[in-house]
């Protein structure tokens, strides 16, 4: 039986209040306020651009490398401010973990792909290094595909396995977060299968929040969806009542396929 989930009863990793976000002059968030439960997978959706990818960046602080980008308002990550300057930005990206739309391994073995994070964080000890390997590959369901091809490259990988490997880099360093920006656009039905059996288990020990523009995908995988229009948020709360039941009209009209 599901459990029944009330935003409510959740914990909270990640906050935003009265978010703004500036491209320039353009205003892409609107005062935001949303909180982000702990350990479970939160959808962002609505129609392109609408600022589901910013909002999303901005929890890591990816929009810090766009120079006219501007923010005002504050992220807090258990319980802190984010843009803090005693915030350490690495630090932040490794509790704070990203996938990308496409496929982005670096051009190394397999083995060294999900070894990366771990040999910047200064780790040599090679036992320590191949269980953390095992581990997040095992983690990221695509050991038993690669275990006997962890010194090919890692571009000889399928699409749907390189975006399995990159998910198995971002956990190789433990983080808390991982954000996936639209991580099934590039893949056949096959592969985003395996990518959301793959989200409903990483929720056990992640807090997940995904964009997607497929509201199938945000349906069966979300356990909480916020819609977004025009920067701003529109509706926020557990997903089947959003797909059921949603409050506002806007919200309606696009669940229904009446716009976007
Ligand atoms: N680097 C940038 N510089 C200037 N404007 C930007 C930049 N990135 C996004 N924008 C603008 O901010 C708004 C929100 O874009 P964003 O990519 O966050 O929307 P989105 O909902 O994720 O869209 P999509 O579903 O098409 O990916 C859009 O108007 C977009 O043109």
């Amino acid at each position: 039986m599901t459990k029944k989930l009330s935003l409510e009863k959740e914990t909270f990793c990640l906050e935003t209040r009265n978010l703004n976000l500036y491209y320039g002059s353009k205003q892409a968030l609107r005062g935001i306020n949303i909180r982000i439960p702990t350990n479970r997978v939160t959808a962002f959706i609505g129609p392109s651009g609408c600022g589901k990818s910013t909002l999303l960046r901005c929890f890591n602080r990816m929009n810090d490398l766009i120079d006219i980008c501007r923010i005002e308002g504050e992220i807090l990550l258990d319980g802190q401010d984010i843009n803090h300057r005693s915030v350490d930005v690495a630090e932040l990206r490794r509790r704070v973990g990203m996938v990308f739309q496409k496929p982005n391994p670096f051009p190394k073995t397999i083995y060294e792909n999900v070894a990366y994070g771990l040999r910047l964080q200064g780790v040599r000890n090679r036992q320590v290094l191949d269980q953390a390997v095992e581990r997040s590959l095992r983690g990221a369901a695509l050991w038993d595909e690669v275990k006997d091809r962890l010194h090919d490259n890692a571009f000889g990988l399928s699409g749907g396995q390189q975006q399995r490997l990159v998910i198995a880099r971002a956990i190789a360093i433990e983080p808390e977060v991982i954000l996936l920006d639209e991580p099934c656009s590039a893949l056949d039905p096959i592969a985003t299968a395996k990518i959301e059996d793959l989200i409903a288990e990483l929720k056990e020990r992640y807090t997940i929040v995904i964009v997607t523009h497929n509201m199938q995908q945000a349906a069966r995988v979300a356990d909480y969806t916020a819609y977004m229009f025009l920067g701003d948020l529109v509706e926020f709360g557990e997903t089947s009542q959003i797909f059921r039941k949603p409050k506002n009209k806007q919200t309606e009209d696009y669940i229904t396929g009446r716009f976007g």
